[in-house]
């Protein structure tokens, strides 16, 4: 069976872990690697990353021009590079090559333009793509629902790095519909990613929490994530409505 091509945007921290989640996959192929800078121009991402055989040639930012994805033929985007990186593949946007973006944090205009790519190609949008965060964001809006009283808080911990709050907690907080002083957000050491919702209820607390200790869970996400996003129709799609609609398929019946 023919692998799955993929083009890669992004390899920092997080991007490099993911692509090699994307080599180590069977079912996929890393067909190449872009970054902002020329930084290990044409190496191979694959022997960067401790394999033998060549994947993933690295392109810079500069080299993706109007023929780029002609010449490069992929079957999916996934993008983990920044706000910027959707500026580059709005000509694959117009090809239909479906688009995976994990980016945390956009500047609205590049929002814009990412939502502009909906009507021409499948777009997966997640500012968190573990499948566990998304589990415990269905769950918590359907544990407001179920106790419309409870106070919340949102507290969320990552590596003393991370200048923003994460775009985990804003979207958190967003579909629970709470202000963003009901987030807290703690730096310390190295943290990949931990996110917990409080439900202070008379006489009990409910905590919704997830923690991702290795980045290779974000890798497992986009997997997931493609594996969904081929061959649909164009338009956004996101994590918790794929998991939602796993929770609607799976309430258990008492
Ligand atoms: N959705 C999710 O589950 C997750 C999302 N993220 C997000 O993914 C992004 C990347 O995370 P990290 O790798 O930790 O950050 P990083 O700062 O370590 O790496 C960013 C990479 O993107 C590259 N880049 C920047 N602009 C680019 C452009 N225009 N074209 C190509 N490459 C470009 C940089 O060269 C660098 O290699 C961040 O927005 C982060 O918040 C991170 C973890 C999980
Ligand atoms: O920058 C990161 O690393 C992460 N960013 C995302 C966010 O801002 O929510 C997701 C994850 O928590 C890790």
């Amino acid at each position: 069976m023919e692998k799955i091509r993929v083009g890669f945007f992004g390899f920092g921290k997080t991007g490099k872990v993911v692509a090699n989640e994307f080599l180590s996959d069977p079912l996929f192929t890393l067909t190449w690697v872009v970054r902002r800078s020329q930084v290990d121009h044409q190496k191979y991402a694959s022997h960067m990353l401790g394999h033998e055989f060549a994947a993933g040639e690295i392109f810079a930012a500069t080299d993706v021009n109007e023929d780029f994805f002609l010449a490069r033929p992929v079957d999916i985007i996934v993008d983990f590079s920044d706000s910027t990186g959707v500026r580059l593949y709005k000509k694959a946007a117009q090809m239909g090559i479906p688009i995976i973006s994990a980016i945390s944090k956009y500047e609205p205009q590049d929002l814009e333009l990412l939502q502009s790519y909906i009507k021409l190609t499948p777009v997966l949008y997640s500012p968190n793509i573990t499948l566990g965060i998304n589990v415990v964001m269905v769950a918590a809006q359907i544990l407001q629902k179920i106790a419309p009283h409870a106070d919340i808080e949102i507290v969320e911990e990552h590596f003393k790095g991370k200048t923003e709050i994460s775009g985990t907690a804003q979207k958190i907080a967003s579909v629970l519909n709470l202000e963003p002083e009901h987030v807290n957000s703690i730096r310390v050491g190295g943290i990949v990613g931990h996110h917990e919702i409080i439900f202070g209820m008379p006489y009990q607390i409910i905590r919704l929490s997830h923690q991702s200790i290795n980045r290779a869970a974000f890798g497992q996400g986009a997997i997931f994530g493609a594996k969904f996003l081929i061959g649909k129709p164009p338009g956004m799609y996101t994590m918790e409505t794929i998991i939602a609609e796993m929770f609607r398929q799976n309430i258990p019946v008492y």
